[in-house]
């Protein structure tokens, strides 16, 4: 970290760069407002400390000149006592401290720790804001909808319910982070629970906490998950899957915004936005009396749906060239991607496990790849035999030669042209492929 001094008292210079020397940090001392601000521009540094009083352009204007860079870096002022009224107006600037001459120099020394470790501390939330980031990749008319709701919804001061509704894999707890990470809760808490992997009988202590005594387990007082996401998220994965019971408590919640933990007396506030996930479709669930109606409304305040991949194939190419550099780094690969073929056949596939199936098929392929191209050779068996037995429909009707002549012609080129391969595929010799390919004249 760097800390810029401006003073044109030279003791004051020296005395500051022996204190501050011991911080480890790296250290620029000027006498002048003109050589401070050039050093400002250069070295951004994270504190600076200016003297009010100084030769030329004054300690006030140099604060105003760093404020219009930097919003952010911490600036501290020193006057003498009789300039009070100049301190107080730098801090009206934007200054973040001031002190007096003849200062202390350990307290001056304890204040420059003090904001460096908040410096420290706020990188480190920036850092793992940016870690947490979550990019939903595709071009399709529906993910670009969902981009957009996550987006606005994930930027509102207003506490809302949203249910993600689709199928297992097609990414709603991806948009669930989104809205969180990507909006201004990001570093407030984002707080999960997969409904369906906890036992029915411990989601209400899960979701609600205990008081101490409450039950002959409860040695302790704990905060539950509603308690712990305050100000943040609470996301509810498979709420299809919450004890019905359950439901009634949590639909009280919701429409109270408080709540009490299980023995407790105390009502506490609750306030955060609640995200509701399920793959089932809670209309029929409804209907099978397995989920309550009113809680339903509560929650569905702003509907998202997640489309199946197989109905969204245009984010195919994206998503695969996505997962291709993820796992180039992870697995410190340079595959440069997929070729045409190749890419054809997975778009034509029905990837019923939707993207998580697609992350897990090229994961699978990176790890075994050599070359530069992901090509139909590298394609696993599934994905390719998808293809002809699709194809192997639209064969109806046709006559048993044409259907034959295509299969081999077809196998040859997923297998480059090389006959023992091809042979070995269609189950037959190389000399029987060598006369078929004659006979039907089959070239490239
Ligand atoms: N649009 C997308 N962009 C990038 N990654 C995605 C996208 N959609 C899904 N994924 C990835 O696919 C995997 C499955 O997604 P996710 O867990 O969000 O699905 P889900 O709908 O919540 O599944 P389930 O219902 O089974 O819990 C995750 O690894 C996620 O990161």
């Amino acid at each position: 970290m760097k800390v810029l001094i401006i003073d044109d008292e030279k003791s004051i210079r020296l005395s500051l760069r022996v204190a501050l020397g011991k911080l480890g940090v790296k250290i620029f001392a000027v006498a002048s407002g003109e050589e401070g601000i050039e050093i400002f521009r250069r070295e951004k540094p994270d504190i600076s400390i200016i003297d009010v009083n100084l030769p030329g352009i004054n300690g006030i204007e140099v604060l105003k000149e760093i404020r219009k860079k930097d919003k952010n870096c911490i600036v501290i002022m020193i006057t003498y006592i009789s300039e009070v009224r100049l301190a107080v107006e730098a801090m009206k600037l934007g200054a973040n401290d001031y002190f007096t001459k003849p200062f202390n120099m350990e307290e001056m020394k304890e204040s420059i720790e003090d904001h460096l470790k908040y410096i420290k501390k706020s990188q480190e939330l920036s850092d793992q804001g940016e870690e947490n980031k979550t990019e939903i990749i595709g071009k399709s008319k529906s993910i670009q909808n969902v981009k957009e709701i996550a987006k606005k919804v994930g930027n509102m001061l207003y506490d809302t319910f949203i249910l993600i509704q689709g199928e297992s894999g097609t990414g709603k707890e991806i948009i669930a982070k989104a809205i969180h990470f990507n909006g201004i809760r990001r570093n407030k808490p984002y707080i999960a629970l997969n409904c369906a992997a906890i036992p029915k009988n411990l989601q209400e202590s899960e979701l609600f906490g205990y008081e101490k005594g409450a039950f002959s387990d409860a040695k302790q007082q704990k905060k539950g998950l509603i308690e712990e996401s305050n100000g943040g998220t609470l996301f509810l994965d498979e709420i299809g899957d919450m004890d019905i019971m359950l439901q009634a408590k949590l639909l009280r919640v919701l429409q109270e915004k408080k709540f009490r933990r299980i023995g407790g007396i105390k009502e506490i506030a609750f306030q955060a936005n609640v995200i509701a996930a399920t793959n089932k479709s809670l209309l029929k669930e409804i209907e099978n009396g397995n989920f309550r109606e009113d809680l339903y409304y509560r929650l569905n305040v702003v509907p998202i749906y997640t489309t199946p991949l197989r109905e969204r194939r245009e984010d195919i190419e994206l998503l695969i060239n996505y997962f291709i550099s993820q796992y180039n780094k992870s697995l410190n690969k340079s595959v440069k991607g997929i070729t045409k073929e190749a890419l054809e056949i997975c778009e034509n596939y029905e990837w019923r496990g939707n993207v998580r199936e697609l992350k897990n098929f090229v994961e699978r392929v990176m790890i075994f790849q050599e070359d530069e191209w992901i090509d139909v050779e590298n394609l696993p068996q599934n994905i390719i035999s998808y293809e002809s037995t699709k194809d192997s429909n639209a064969f109806i009707g046709s006559n048993l030669e044409s259907v034959e002549m295509e299969m081999i012609h077809k196998t040859l080129q997923k297998n480059n042209w090389n006959i023992s391969k091809t042979a070995r595929d269609l189950g037959i010799s190389r000399v029987t492929l060598r006369r078929k390919i004659e006979k039907y004249s089959i070239h490239k």
